[in-house]
């Protein structure tokens, strides 16, 4: 049951707002609505608040470990395979077998869980649907509650939306991808809610709203008696895949399920984690459904571990691709170690999107997609990732013509090559060179992303191209590490080092550059100037800030009913 309690507001006078019923020790302090009280019943909080009390020492514990793996990466160190976990490495075992209901991945759309994209995405012709509250997701109260509104009528099967503007119905259509929720990354804390005065682990939060609402639906109608299906993101070592499983496993218990119900794709998408894919599978094995290949977060972990070695920098942003020897070398040891487990061995995502306004630009845009997913299927992957529906129909094709009626390659493909990849080839050093226009670009995307996200949109199209949380962090590491190191742009023959002076300048005429794209009334109404410092302050910070989320999360923390605090 929830109440209604009375709060003083100065301005407004006395007023009744709802609150929620929450059990002992947790505090919601975001805004009341009625939708978001079915999601965050008493019993859902205490089951969140359970796996936040069961679990937070260990997950401290692991972002500590990141904190000193980090100061090992800035004295010198690089990372490399683990020597007391050869065994893990070296022995034959397998996962458990995958699941009828996810065999076939081969195309699958990723998007934010907005209700229309939610909808839209489960009917794209997908076969699966991550649904974002990671990089797509500007985790706002409102965003984040709401998915999992979304998320249970979609689960339901109830979801509609009603687009007044177009006088259009959205609904589920009969054939619907299967689903899969990636939550947060274990470094984000969820301020609205705190369990015994402390924010909670915002991945707890996303997961167990999600489980404990959809569990017993999703198994009935998606999961063929498995599931929930997840991704989990941003991991840096085996020891935090462990806290995964003993979640799962908890989880599992608490809904009476069968071990192993619930099955997770990880994300291999930080530089030390490339070299933990046996002991990541390894701990999650009663419960994986594989890897994936999150290219661009890896290039932004590339830059963030190699903060300070200035010998490895990259070249422009726009020339690290995975043909790049250390891209395609952990792709082809991702398939590798994948397949010798018995799971999927996921691909990534091609930024490019459909490109309305030019039949020509959109052919050259969609035979990029083409020869990336070609180069994927054919390298051995089992299913690729599209961020548009209208990249559906290109990838399906490159995947079908490849792998026929096969669902995966996970027998056929078993890449024994890549046995001889070394810590050398995961780790050379991307080569290209780098040019104003790379620093200009970087620039532009990066303000006009935190601009997006202070506003609440994780994802947005620029230039023709899909830009996430993921996407630009590379542009602010990027420029951070150039301006560091004060580095040569060697690619224009003009022989200019990037200074404090030549980035005030870039700023300065990005911004303008900026509005005139934008147009004055949008410029004016957005977040475009904060954003601006925000993008310098990161850019300039004497110590690299570890994720530009963490560092712009607190301006869109947004506490209900104001001074109205229990604690
Ligand atoms: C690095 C990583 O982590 S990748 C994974 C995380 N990133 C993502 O998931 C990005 C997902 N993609 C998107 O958010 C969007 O496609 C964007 C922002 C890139 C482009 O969005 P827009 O410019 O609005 O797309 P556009 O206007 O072409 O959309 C056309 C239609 O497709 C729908 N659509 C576009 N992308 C998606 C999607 N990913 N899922 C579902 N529907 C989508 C739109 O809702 C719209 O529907 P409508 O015609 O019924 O109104
Ligand atoms: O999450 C995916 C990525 O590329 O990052
Ligand atoms: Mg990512």
């Amino acid at each position: 049951m929830v109440g209604m309690e009375t709060y003083g507001y100065p301005e407004q006078g006395v007023k009744k707002v709802g609150v929620y019923d929450v059990p002992e020790g947790v505090d919601i302090r975001g805004r009341y609505d009625e939708e978001f009280a079915k999601i965050l019943t008493k019993d859902a909080l205490q089951f969140v608040a359970d796996l936040q009390r069961q679990f937070r020492n260990e997950i401290k514990y692991a972002i500590e470990c990141r904190r000193e793996a980090k100061r090992k990466y800035n004295e010198g160190a690089i990372p490399g395979f683990d020597p007391m976990t050869r065994n893990v490495r070296e022995t034959e075992w397998s996962c458990a077998p995958v699941p009828l209901a996810v065999a076939d991945r081969r195309v699958e759309i990723t998007g934010p869980t907005e209700r229309k994209m939610v909808i839209n995405a489960l009917n794209s012709g997908a076969k699966v649907f991550m649904a974002d509250f990671e990089d797509a997701l500007s985790p706002t109260w409102e965003n984040l509650v709401r998915g999992q509104v979304n998320l249970k009528d979609a689960v339901n099967g109830t979801i509609s939306f009603h687009d007044k503007a177009r006088n259009r119905v959205y609904k589920l259509s009969d054939q619907i991808a299967k689903l899969f929720v990636r939550p947060r990354g274990w470094h984000l804390s969820e301020k609205h809610i705190l369990i015994d005065g402390e924010p909670a682990t915002g991945c707890l939060v996303d997961f167990g709203l999600y489980f404990f609402h959809n569990y017993a639906a999703f198994r009935r109608t998606q999961g063929a008696g498995f599931g929930p299906f997840f991704y989990l993101p941003k991991m840096e070592h085996s020891r935090e895949a462990k806290i995964w499983n003993s979640v799962f496993e908890r989880a599992e218990r608490m809904a009476g399920i069968e071990r192993g119900s619930i099955r997770g794709t990880v994300l291999i998408e930080t530089l030390p984690a490339v070299f933990q894919m046996d002991e990541i599978l390894y701990e999650l094995r009663d419960h994986s459904v594989g890897l994936n290949c999150g290219r661009w977060d890896y290039i932004f972990s590339y830059v963030k571990t190699f903060q300070a070695h200035p010998d490895r920098l990259l070249p422009d942003r726009v020339l690290v691709g995975m043909t790049q020897h250390f891209m395609r070398s952990y792709s082809d040891l991702l398939i590798r170690t994948c397949h010798r487990r018995g799971v999927h061995a996921m691909g990534g995502m091609a930024a490019q999107i459909p490109i309305r306004d030019n039949p020509d630009a959109n052919e050259a845009a969609m035979e990029l997609v083409r020869k990336d997913k070609l180069r994927e299927v054919k390298a051995g992957h089992d299913g690729t990732w599209a961020a548009h529906p209208g990249l559906i129909p290109a990838c399906m094709e490159v995947f079908t013509n490849h792998m026929g009626n096969a669902p995966n390659q996970i027998q056929t493909m078993k890449r024994e090559d890549a046995a001889s990849l070394t810590e050398e080839d995961l780790l050379q050093r991307p080569r290209g060179v780098r040019t104003l226009e790379g620093l200009r670009l970087n620039t532009r995307v990066g303000i006009q992303y935190l601009a997006a996200w202070l506003t609440g949109t994780g994802s947005v199209p620029l230039y023709n191209l899909m830009e996430d949380a993921a996407t630009a962090e590379i542009s602010r590491v990027q420029n951070w590490q150039w301006l560091k190191y004060g580095v040569e742009l060697n690619g224009d023959g003009l022989g200019v080092k990037v200074s404090l002076e030549l980035f005030g300048r870039v700023v300065e005429e990005e911004m303008a550059r900026i509005e005139m794209e934008v147009g004055k009334e949008k410029f004016k109404k957005g977040m475009y100037k904060e954003a601006g410092k925000m993008f310098i302050r990161q850019c300039t910070a004497p110590t690299l800030d570890d994720f530009l989320t963490l560092n712009a999360y607190d301006n869109i923390v947004v506490h209900y009913p104001k001074g109205a605090s229990k604690i």
